[in-house]
């Protein structure tokens, strides 16, 4: 490799990396497998190993994952949480040993093994004793408090338990991992399921998921469970070795590991690493390699960490779980928003603790990259993701003959539930990214299914009860077509409702159906975003209906919606521009008088967007671009949209934007930090926005005032830096108050 194509290749794997540490840490929404996302890092590792020159200090490969979201208070943690070294083959954990021997002069070493835990990480603080504070691991130096939401943990003592053997420290962080039983993921997933609602993946990103939500008593209907093996900053320094900590850890009352492995050299410890293999799917929590430490505290602190991880410890990482079996056939669902999705039929073979007939292909692209055939011998994998996925085919195996799989030819060029025609189409939602064959029929059973499991499901209309199985069985029925047909099934017919089949019958029920209605009758009252969000109207996604819904009083005022037409005028306006290209000395402006219309038209544009705004923002607002200015108008002016209003309207069901107009705050831009003594940062924000104010993440010389509580950080010293008001909440109030 050149080193012009190497530095190529860097930019190319530093790019990839951070998108999928992104979708890791912070969504919680992986896309790839650890075990693919340690092959990509592994070769950027290499290449800036072989190609110092383009090492970075802010390359992917010298950072802790960051973990922290908007929301939450940002806390320092006193000793830093890092990450481990990691590897997947043997060889490296000999290369480990034989670094530390050479560091420490000396061949005695004495290893702890452990299981690593495929959770999230966090620390907590005892100070006293006492249960303070519970932080992720953020970048590594602070992280989000998440304090509350830890203190649903039903096993972490609110109080260390001292006495003889296991004396208390002054101050001491445990770190451990939070994560979810697999009962309790199962439990999630099947209420999900009848709900509707999309399913989550696998346990470790549902619990990632649950700490980061802002409402605790959500994330106490999550039953969250918790592991410490641990130590960060301890005052005074009573734990002398890793053994010795396990024990404290029990001593003091806390959640610890099921077991762990002493080792006297690394023969030993290799020999553990492999007992532990045979023994870590019985325990609570996914496991997903074991991580060898040097048992001696004094030892460690002599070796000390990088940046990125400490030195006296490394992480052998097991390859996950992979079977090889035939692939029969490639079926097609289709989704409700119309994506067809590949799914693998396969010759049933076990794998990691149950039999597996289904994987997912993810779609054509992979299928094609990947080089998968009917008729293939394959290898799936099964990495802790619920949802098996197939790796790869053996072509050298491969039947004679077989062709390439043709997506579109597979499914006979049309929609293989209702006979629709289909398209290739460019997609970004929560279903798929890129380019996708999409059922172009709205009337399509399995879209209409889709959608009214969608607008039943927590998000939008929370009427539970009406997914999956349920939805699909009343769109067969002819009962629902729309979403808000769902108003006029009688009780009699819900409770009635054959989800079994005719040999063995199984109604949904009296109880079940009550709770549908109550519901159903109990969303009449919800806001305009809720419904304009439970209605799938294309590219309007949550937070775009919230800004939609807030800015629009009714239905009414939203399908004539002067906003969203100033929008698409000004767009039209920026792509004329983008058309004649920058004025210079080769691009002389073609038409001056032209050029000034435009200009003034813009101007224009500009005044009246901002005084639709309500005066509080000059602008486009952040959510509501020109494709979602333009596909709602098409959609609402679109024969299926005019349906969906019609039939609203004859139900009497009118939901109300909560508008903002212009208050006190109008135009001022507030930055939050720090804990405020009473108001919840959700409440206060409220109280801003309710004024006509904004809300920001940073502060800048734009920032009015910096609303600042408790254990504030850079934020307040960033606005006295560029001599921004800082207030607190009493002033706060007194401002809310006029
Ligand atoms: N699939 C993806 O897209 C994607 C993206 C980013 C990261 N990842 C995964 O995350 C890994 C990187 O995450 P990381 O930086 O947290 O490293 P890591 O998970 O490989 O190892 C470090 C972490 O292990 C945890 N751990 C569990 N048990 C432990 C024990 N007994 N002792 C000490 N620590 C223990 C700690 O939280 C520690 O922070 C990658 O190797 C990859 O597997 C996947
Ligand atoms: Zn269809």
């Amino acid at each position: 490799m050149t080193p012009a194509e190497a530095q190529k290749r860097i930019a190319e794997l530093r790019a990839e990396v951070s998108r999928h540490d992104e979708r890791y840490y912070r969504q919680a929404k992986p896309e790839i497998s650890d075990f693919e996302y340690d092959a990509l890092k592994k070769e950027l590792a290499d290449l800036e190993g072989q190609f110092p020159q383009f090492a970075r200090a802010d390359s992917p490969t010298q950072l802790v994952g960051d973990d922290r979201v908007q929301g939450f208070k940002e806390v320092a943690h006193r000793q830093k949480m890092l990450s481990l070294d990691n590897t997947y083959n043997e060889e490296e954990v000999r290369a480990f040993h034989t670094r530390l021997v050479k560091l420490l002069g000396r061949d005695d070493l004495r290893y702890t093994v452990e299981p690593k835990i495929d959770g999230l990480a966090v620390s907590l603080t005892y100070e006293q004793g006492r249960f303070v504070r519970a932080v992720t691991r953020g970048k590594g130096d602070k992280g989000d408090d998440v304090t509350a939401n830890v203190l649903t943990i039903a096993s972490i003592p609110r109080e260390l338990k001292g006495g003889a053997q296991a004396k208390v420290p002054d101050i001491v962080e445990i770190r451990g991992e939070i994560y979810l039983t697999a009962a309790e993921f199962e439990r999630i997933n099947a209420e999900r399921a009848a709900a509707g609602e999309e399913l989550f993946a696998n346990p470790r990103n549902t619990a990632a998921g649950t700490i980061k939500q802002l409402d605790s008593t959500e994330v106490a209907k999550r039953k969250l469970s918790i592991v410490l093996y641990s130590l960060g900053h301890c005052e005074p320094r009573v734990v002398e070795s890793q053994a010795d900590l396990h024990g404290r850890l029990q001593a003091w009352g806390l959640p610890g590991v099921e077991r762990i492995w002493h080792a006297q050299g690394i023969d030993e410890a290799w020999a553990a690493i492999n007992a532990l293999d045979q023994l870590r799917r019985s325990f609570a929590y996914g496991t997903d390699g074991a991580v060898v430490k040097l048992n001696d505290m004094a030892l460690q602190r002599e070796v000390g960490s990088t940046d990125k991880a400490p030195r006296w410890a490394i992480a052998y990482k097991y390859k996950p779980d992979t079977a090889r079996t035939r692939l029969k056939a490639i079926t097609i669902q289709v989704g409700k928003t119309g994506i067809l999705s590949p799914v693998a039929e396969l010759e049933p073979v076990f794998l990691a603790g149950s039999t597996i007939a289904r994987a997912t292909l993810h779609n054509e692209e992979e299928i094609r990259r990947k080089d998968i055939r009917v008729g293939d011998l394959v290898e799936i994998e099964k990495a802790g993701e619920v949802i098996p996925a197939v790796l790869k085919s053996f072509p050298e195996e491969r039947p004679a003959g077989a062709p390439e799989f043709d997506l579109p030819a597979a499914v006979g060029h049309k929609c293989p539930v209702c006979g629709g025609k289909i398209a290739k189409l460019e997609v970004a939602d929560e279903e798929a990214q890129g380019v996708a064959w999409k059922c172009q029929n709205y009337d399509c059973s399995a879209q209409r299914a889709g959608r009214l499991g969608f607008f039943c499901s927590r998000r939008a209309l929370a009427i539970d009860g009406v997914g999956g199985v349920v939805a699909a069985k009343l769109v067969e029925l002819g009962h629902v077509q729309d979403p808000p047909d769902l108003y006029e099934v009688a009780l009699e017919t819900l409770a009635t409702l054959n989800l079994g089949t005719a040999e063995e019958p199984r109604v949904f029920g009296e109880k079940n159906a009550t709770k549908v209605v109550a519901a159903r009758e109990a969303a009449r009252a919800l806001p305009l975003e809720k419904w304009l969000y439970a209605l799938s109207v294309p590219d309007v996604g949550e937070s775009t209906a919230r800004e939609l819904g807030r800015r629009h009083r009714s239905f009414a005022e939203l399908t004539d919606s002067k906003l969203l037409q100033a929008v698409l005028r000004r767009d039209a306006l920026e792509l004329e521009r983008e058309r004649d290209g920058p004025a210079s000395k080769k691009n002389p402006p073609k038409d001056e008088v032209d050029k000034e219309r435009r200009k003034a038209r813009r101007v224009e544009i500009d005044a009246e967007l901002t005084a639709l705004n309500g005066g509080i923002l000059a602008g486009i607002p952040s959510d509501i671009g020109p494709a979602v200015a333009a596909s709602t108008v098409d959609f609402f002016t679109s024969e299926p949209g005019r349906r969906l209003l019609g039939k609203l309207a004859k139900l009497g069901i009118d939901p109300q934007g909560t508008v903002v107009t212009a208050g006190r705050f109008t135009g001022k831009t507030f930055v939050l930090t720090g804990t405020l003594p009473t108001l919840k940062r959700e409440e206060a924000e409220q109280k801003i926005l309710a004024a006509g104010g904004k809300v920001s993440g940073s502060v800048s010389k734009k920032t009015a005032y910096v609303l600042a509580g408790e254990e504030a950080g850079s934020k307040l010293e960033k606005a006295k830096e560029l001599g921004v008001a800082i207030i607190d909440e009493a002033e706060f109030l007194k401002m809310v108050q006029g």
